[in-house]
């Protein structure tokens, strides 16, 4: 009993009754069955000073009553949203119940308090003595009290005032012996109850015992619950995680679905879109098939009434096809005889190609032949011929000195390789003037009136040596502004004009028109054109623009110019665009040096390369077009300094050229060739096989009679070269 506690105020019970246990919760929480449901054994209690315990006072387990009492939390546990939380509310809840108020942990304080015993105070009140005092006594499973539950019922102790019982007298102080009486009374009593007491300790104990006993089995039971627990806790976090690797690996696959069903959706909408595109092609097409439907009824219809009509023609074309057939048999004995005549003629026709054969055959060799005559005949012009070209004058010229042009030079009517000068000079007794003239013969003289093509179809024959073998050389030789450039080339801006164009590019156009021809009757030809400048003994290539250290080497027959470009010719446009390029690079070189282009030599050359597999004839020609640098007399062109020395240097060249061609003609033994680079250069292309051709430029002005003289002069040196080719009218 608290002694705290007024046993007349008895606390209200604060009992709360625990929730039923249903038989979902006890299978969920599976107890261990070896625990059996919490029994308290009954309890006898002897009130103190109370000598005569009725048995029916004694507790029983009915008496006591399980009060939950709901301790407030520190702080409110959230709802439960989970499996986890239901399991541990449920986990907290059974322990509540199976531990009631026995353990520290639980949540809920639960008190065992003993209804109060009414029958006790209601039946056994008049029996007993006011001075027995009822007590009610609380229970605790634990030895806890703050936590435990306290007395909630206490019988109400009866005073004199309210009792019904006769109250004791106190005996008289001389009554000792009233007064032993009472004390061995009171002595019995008081034995007996203690008797009653010690048992009810010994129940007690036992009782206790058992009671921890069960409280351990439930604390291990709670264990293993707990245990439990935390199993469901960290499967549970593994399926939380399972969850979100689950959700991450179905947003990507989702992702991946979107993905390729919008892929999926374009690809239909193209498809769509070209499904439709293709039905209205289709359409279009069935349309246009149904137009032809239409046309082909229609036809056949017209057909049809083609057919009735052809039927009925039919007829008429059987008997038309007897009468045939009797003409085919006609015809077929016609054809018979036709066939016989046929194969005579094949056998005629063998025997022309056979003849055509042996014709061509004999052309051929007669191409060998005209060729070895036409030789003959260019040796007998001889191997070195000389024409003199006269210029015509410039407009200028006729408009600013008319009295000068052509006033000193006549051509021999009728005579076309006579040219003669004219020169008003004194007598010897110098008191009259008399004309003294000048009379040169060539092998052509050409007035100014002469075109290109005239000029260019008496050098023909020349040039188609060159494609037979030989080495042939041109020459333009003459004073500056003789029409040196004029006659070789052609004017600078027309080079392929076919009116005005040179001896150069005609000689060209001639020899693939020839070589042309001449593939008919089995001949090849492969062609290189090289173009180069000699100015000052230098030799510069026009084609690849380069000046300096150019070598001139002679191996055997042939003739090579070290680091010079030799451009391979197939078509004359080709052969166009070197001398194009040259006359570039010559015109820059021009600006360079001063009118070099009037001190230069210029030489085109073209190789040849004929092969007939035929006739196993082959042949190597070259042909040398030389435009050469001006012929001015020393005195004449007061030239000083550098023009000296060009002049002097043309001189020598020119001289040079002059004896080699002597040389050659007296059949000397040493014909000085090394003299100059152009002698040198041309070796190959004078003398022997070779056939030169020296155009003698004049020009139309009297003002140039001196130097118009002494070219003539030059020529004739060099044309009496030649037995009988040349004459001289003195
Ligand atoms: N047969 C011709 N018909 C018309 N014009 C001509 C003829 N010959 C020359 N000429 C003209 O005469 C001028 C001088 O001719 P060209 O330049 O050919 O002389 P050149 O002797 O080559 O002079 P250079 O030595 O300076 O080169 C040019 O304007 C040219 O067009």
């Amino acid at each position: 009993m608290d002694s705290n506690q007024n046993p007349s105020d008895p606390p209200p019970p604060t009992t709360t009754s625990l929730p039923p246990l249903t038989p979902r919760t006890i299978g969920r929480l599976k107890p261990p069955s070896k625990i059996a449901p919490m029994s308290v054994k009954p309890l006898s209690f002897t009130p103190k000073g109370d000598q005569n315990v009725d048995p029916d006072q004694l507790l029983t387990a009915e008496d006591f009553k399980v009060h939950t009492v709901p301790q407030k939390r520190k702080t409110e546990a959230p709802p439960p949203t989970s499996r986890n939380t239901r399991l541990k509310t449920d986990s907290s809840s059974s322990s509540s119940i199976y531990s009631g108020s026995v353990t520290a942990r639980s949540t809920r304080t639960t008190t065992v308090t003993r209804n109060p015993p009414t029958r006790a105070s209601t039946t056994r009140a008049p029996t007993k003595p006011t001075t027995t005092t009822t007590t009610t006594r609380s229970t605790t499973l634990k030895s806890k009290p703050s936590t435990m539950a306290k007395p909630v019922s206490k019988p109400a102790k009866p005073t004199p005032k309210d009792s019904d019982e006769p109250v004791k007298k106190k005996r008289p102080a001389w009554d000792v012996k009233g007064r032993l009486q009472d004390l061995e009374e009171y002595h019995h009593q008081t034995q007996s109850q203690l008797l009653d007491s010690q048992s009810q300790i010994a129940n007690m104990t036992d009782e206790l015992s058992r009671s921890r006993s069960t409280i351990d089995e439930l604390i291990q039971f709670r264990q293993t619950l707990e245990n439990q627990v935390h199993v469901k806790e960290a499967e549970n976090s593994t399926f939380a995680q399972q969850v979100t690797e689950l959700r991450a690996e179905l947003l990507g696959v989702e992702k991946k679905y979107k993905d390729e069903i919008a892929l999926l959706i374009s690809r239909h909408a193209r498809e769509i879109e070209e499904r439709e595109g293709e039905i209205g092609r289709l359409k279009k097409v069935q349309e246009g098939l149904d137009g032809e439907l239409r046309i082909a009824k229609e036809e056949n219809i017209t057909l049809r009434s083609t057919i009735s009509t052809q039927s009925a023609l039919s007829v008429s074309l059987e008997s038309e096809c007897r009468a045939n057939k009797l003409l085919l048999e006609q015809t077929e004995s016609t054809l018979r005889d036709r066939e016989t005549r046929i194969q005579t003629i094949e056998q005629q026709l063998d025997a022309s190609r056979a003849a055509v054969q042996a014709l061509e055959a004999k052309v051929r060799e007669e191409e060998t032949v005209r060729r070895r005559l036409h030789n003959t005949i260019q040796e007998l012009k001889g191997n070195i011929r000389v024409f003199c070209r006269v210029r015509p004058p410039l407009d200028a010229e006729k408009s600013e000195k008319p009295d000068e042009v052509l006033s000193h030079i006549s051509f021999a009517e009728g005579d076309e390789q006579v040219i003669e000068l004219r020169q008003a000079v004194e007598s010897a007794s110098g008191q009259k003037t008399v004309e003294k003239t000048y009379p040169f013969s060539f092998d052509r003289v050409f007035p100014p009136t002469t075109t290109q093509p005239q000029v260019f179809e008496e050098i023909s024959q020349l040039v188609q040596s060159a494609l037979d073998g030989y080495n042939v050389c041109i020459f333009a030789y003459g004073q500056t502004g003789s029409g040196k450039t004029f006659t070789m080339e052609g004017p600078s801006h027309a080079l392929d004009d076919p009116d005005t164009m040179g001896m150069i590019p005609r000689a060209v156009h001639q020899i693939f028109d020839t070589a042309t021809t001449l593939e008919h009757k089995g001949w090849t030809y492969e062609m290189e054109a090289q173009y180069l400048e000699i100015y000052n003994e230098t030799i510069r290539d026009l084609i690849g623009g380069k000046e300096g250290k150019h070598e001139i080497k002679h191996l055997g027959s042939t003739t090579v110019v070290t680091d010079v470009v030799t451009v391979k010719v197939e078509t004359p446009t080709q052969v166009h665009e070197v001398l194009r390029k040259a006359s570039h690079n010559r015109a820059v070189a021009a600006t360079n040096c001063n009118e070099r282009s009037s001190r230069s030599h210029s030489v085109f050359t073209l190789r040849l390369k004929g092969t007939n597999p035929l006739t196993s004839e082959s042949s190597s020609g070259t042909l040398n077009l030389i435009d050469l640098a001006g012929s001015e007399r020393l005195s004449s062109s007061g030239s000083t300094g550098d023009r000296l020395r060009e002049t002097q240097a043309i001189n020598k060249s020119l001289s040079c050229l002059g004896d080699v061609i002597s040389a050659l003609s007296s059949g000397d033994k040493h014909v000085p060739y090394r003299n100059s680079r152009l002698t040198y250069l041309l070796q190959n292309s004078l003398g022997g096989n070779s056939k030169t051709l020296m155009f003698v430029n004049v020009s139309p002005l009297s003002g140039s009679f001196g130097e118009t003289l002494c070219s003539l002069r030059f020529a004739t040196k060099v044309n009496s070269c030649m037995i009988g080719s040349a004459k001289r009218v003195k």
